[in-house]
């Protein structure tokens, strides 16, 4: 790195922190050394290594990329007292035997950064989310958005069921464009923390100050939007921030827990503004994804607990039997890696079993039709006994084919099993049944989504 750039750096850090921060931190940081896209600086004590790596090496590293410094990964070391001395006397830094900073220190991964909305998990970037057929698209639209650059599409509005994801996309959309572009402001918070706010500037009369906030961020992220529906002031206050934003080429990155035409109680201006752009949602997790998640999480696991032996065959066990959502799997792992190191024994199949039997038990709750028929019935509204009964009239003919086709999916039951339990149909009637809705799934969008909103009501 040229001196020239590192004036530039410093010139752009001292922008984007402000000047008591740069004189503070930056300052007396000296630049050592380059190689292999790591940067090293001296720092003068341990508590400012880490200080700097917790708030400021990504500022750093994404201000030395952008100044044309091709660097990956920055670190803060401790020069020792006469290396210092000499150092300041000759005005060039030491060339090695420093002492590093307790902490790795270390800007290839972000640390916890504190934007004007929630603070951002360093955990939920890209390069840690596993990418398979159930998130593809959503992984694709979230990474276009991190692209920055013009704005292609608004809002971008993630949904999918509990654990899936969505949260991870959002923070590590924050991520990169913090990184890319730092003097972006991006904000990231829940729909309960946004109402949180509304409410408190209404509180203390600083609805100015509250509207001025958040039209002037460049990036909104909004997590769990659901949670404002029924709340008439919030949503009125969500629909006029979310247009001053649209009205100013702003993108806006939206979640909820299902698509925008299913959340009840949300005014339909809204729910059509949240149309208008691109509508991604976040699929149940298929056994592939799930053992890629599981093996990501291992290679994670084996930097901390290096000892750790893992049987052939206890990934694949897993991924089978845990088909809830990705939380759970995560839970269950870490569990498991906490046990096995505390027993100090390799993890084997019977391990598992013995560990996690509770999780285990409770993802092999059986689904019952009678649960299924009781959840259809409600979901179409109609009475239970009509969904049983004999009448053939569509709008309680099509809930039943509906339940028929779930109880098909979800249990064991066999074609002639079903049928007595629907009032003692014949298994012919309901094979046709199953047909019908497999048909219609595939050319219907409202029935593909009816379908899948059901299922995630009888998994939860
Ligand atoms: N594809 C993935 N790869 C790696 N980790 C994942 C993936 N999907 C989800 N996770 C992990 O699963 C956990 C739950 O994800 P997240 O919090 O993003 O879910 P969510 O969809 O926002 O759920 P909720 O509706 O509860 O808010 C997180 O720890 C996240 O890192």
């Amino acid at each position: 790195m040229t001196q020239e750039q590192w004036g530039q750096i410093r010139q752009d850090l001292r922008q984007v922190l402000g000047q008591n921060n740069f004189t503070a931190w930056i300052e007396p940081l000296q630049f050592q050394s380059l190689h292999d896209g790591i940067a090293t600086f001296n720092v003068p004590t341990n508590f400012m290594g880490n200080y700097l790596t917790q708030n400021y090496a990504d500022t750093i590293l994404s201000s030395m990329n952008s100044a044309g410094v091709a660097v990956r990964r920055i670190q803060f070391v401790v020069a020792s007292r006469q290396q210092a001395k000499a150092q300041a006397a000759a005005g060039t830094a030491p060339a090695a035997a420093a002492n590093k900073v307790e902490t790795p220190v270390s800007a290839d991964r972000p640390g916890d950064m504190d934007l004007p909305g929630a603070p951002l998990d360093a955990r939920f970037s890209f390069d840690r989310f596993v990418v398979g057929k159930p998130n593809e698209l959503a992984h694709a639209a979230a990474r276009r958005v991190a692209e920055g650059g013009p704005v292609s599409f608004n809002p971008l509005f993630l949904y999918g069921g509990v654990g899936l994801g969505k949260t991870h996309l959002m923070h590590a959309i924050a991520w990169e464009l913090h990184l890319k572009s730092p003097h972006l402001n991006v904000v990231y918070l829940s729909a309960e923390q946004f109402m949180y706010r509304f409410v408190q500037a209404l509180r203390d009369r600083k609805m100015m100050d509250f509207k001025e906030l958040f039209r002037s961020v460049d990036v909104l992220m909004v997590d769990d939007v659901q949670f404002i529906a029924g709340k008439d002031s919030t949503q009125e206050e969500f629909f006029h921030t979310f247009n001053a934003l649209v009205d100013q080429n702003k993108q806006i990155i939206i979640s909820a827990d299902r698509a925008p035409g299913e959340i009840k109680d949300l005014e339909d201006r809204i729910k059509s503004r949240l149309q208008c752009g691109l509508v991604v949602d976040l699929h149940p997790t298929d056994y592939e994804l799930r053992l890629g998640i599981l093996q990501s999480k291992v290679d994670a696991y084996k930097l901390q607990y290096p000892e750790l032996q893992i049987a052939p065959g206890v990934l694949e066990f897993l991924a089978h039997r845990i088909s809830t959502n990705v939380r759970v799997l995560e839970g269950a792992l870490t569990r498991l890696f906490a046990f096995a190191s505390l027993v100090g024994r390799e993890i084997t199949l019977e391990l598992t079993q013995d560990c996690l039997a509770d999780v285990l038990r409770a993802s092999d709750r059986k689904i019952t039709v009678e649960e299924i028929q009781r959840k259809v019935a409600e979901h179409f509204n109609i009475r239970l006994s009509d969904m049983i009964g004999p009448k053939r009239v569509r709008s309680f003919a099509r809930p039943r084919q509906v339940a028929m086709y779930l109880c098909k999916q979800m249990t064991t039951r066999s074609l002639p099993e079903i049928g007595r339990r629907f009032g003692g149909r014949d298994h012919t009637t309901v094979m046709h049944g199953v047909r019908k809705i497999e048909e219609l799934k595939i050319k219907d969008h409202q029935m593909a989504e009816d379908l899948e909103l059901l299922r995630r009501a009888l998994e939860a």
